[in-house]
């Protein structure tokens, strides 16, 4: 098999379809780095000395892992001078973080997921980063967060690393969606799966189903459908899984189809969920509809859905097509 790197991919993809300016090559090259450098670090486990909480909280209450501020760090430090940005903004940080001394600013925006699946960090199971690159608005002097106030359809670039038995990189620049697979000896990042498609049909769902008594009837009625099997009213046998990092779960979706859920609950009536809209649902929902999947929050699609807040939460119901389509019917039944 010839060996198609990162590089290699992104400068043949320009050049046939236009799609990959430099710059935004060279801001998904940094990025792609940072991911690598992050993927050492989870390697080394207890070794690196990167385990266990950082005994602090982010903006959102929730208590920090090590991992969690160093993969931040990574991608920050990583991009500051690198990448061909005017600003990033993180799950980790409160508020935007600007680029200082770029002249001329840069002409892209990026977020991030630093580390996707914390409560796994401790225990070796899967992991990864989430990103998102959207576009700095025309004329824009120095970004403020309503910079980043636009819809996931306006992303230029999405994508996550999975740090798992392999560690992958899955991307899209709006023109389907490539897999690569870190070469850990050679330190590169190799083309293994082009044109990655979800199946519009599936036997597998993924939500935590110890929120069961808390969910609205339309989750409900159609979780319960499911688990009927094939005395139900779908007349076929489900299988559940779930990982507990989004990341991880919606790779399985990628490869092989299902649908992945969480949805909001009565527990807090006011939040729309637990997922994050700018630095989870969007890039997740990009690369699943340029695999041919689905995406939405039970009542739009999740791509259309105008951003209020840098950290908003969202119910997300995202991957094969059917399925999606089938959830969110039943939220307007
Ligand atoms: O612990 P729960 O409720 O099953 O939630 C799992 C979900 O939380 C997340 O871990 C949230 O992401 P973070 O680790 O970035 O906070 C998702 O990856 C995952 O799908
Ligand atoms: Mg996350
Ligand atoms: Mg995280």
């Amino acid at each position: 098999m010839k060996r198609v790197s990162l590089t290699q991919y992104l400068v043949e993809e320009q050049r046939l379809n236009n799609s990959i300016p430099a710059e935004l090559r060279l801001l998904i090259e940094v990025v792609a780095r940072a991911c690598k450098t992050i993927s050492h670090a989870v390697g080394k486990g207890a070794l690196g000395e990167v385990l266990g909480s950082a005994g602090s909280e982010n903006v959102q209450g929730e208590v920090q892992k090590k991992l969690d501020i160093l993969s931040n760090e990574i991608l920050l430090e990583a991009n500051e001078w690198g990448g061909h940005l005017a600003a990033m903004a993180s799950e980790e940080m409160e508020t935007i973080h600007q680029i200082p001394n770029r002249y001329p600013k840069g002409e892209y925006m990026l977020l991030f997921d630093p580390l996707d699946g914390s409560s796994n960090i401790d225990v070796n199971v899967s992991i990864g980063t989430i990103f998102s690159v959207l576009k700095a608005p025309d004329g824009m002097t120095t970004p403020t967060e309503q910079d980043f106030m636009q819809p996931g359809s306006k992303q230029v670039a999405a994508g996550y690393a999975v740090y798992g038995p392999q560690t992958v990189l899955v991307l899209t620049t709006g023109n389907g969606v490539n897999c690569f697979t870190l070469d850990r000896e050679m330190g590169s990042w190799v083309l293994t799966q082009r044109n990655m498609q979800i199946p519009a049909d599936t036997k597998e769902f993924a939500i935590n189903a110890s929120n069961t008594r808390h969910w609205y009837p339309p989750v409900t009625r159609y979780v319960d459908e499911m688990l009927a099997g094939s005395t139900g009213p779908r007349g076929k046998e489900f299988n559940m899984r779930w990982i507990a990092s989004m990341v991880a779960d919606v790779h399985r979706i990628l490869n092989r189809g299902g649908i992945f859920m969480y949805p909001a609950d009565k527990r807090e009536p006011d939040k729309a969920g637990k997922l994050r809209l700018m630095y989870e649902a969007n890039p997740m929902s990009f690369i699943v509809e340029q695999a041919g999947g689905a995406s939405t929050n039970g009542k739009q699609r999740m791509l259309d859905i105008q951003p209020t807040a840098l950290h908003q939460r969202v119910a997300v119901f995202l991957g094969s097509k059917n399925e999606v389509e089938r959830v969110t019917q039943y939220h307007q039944e």
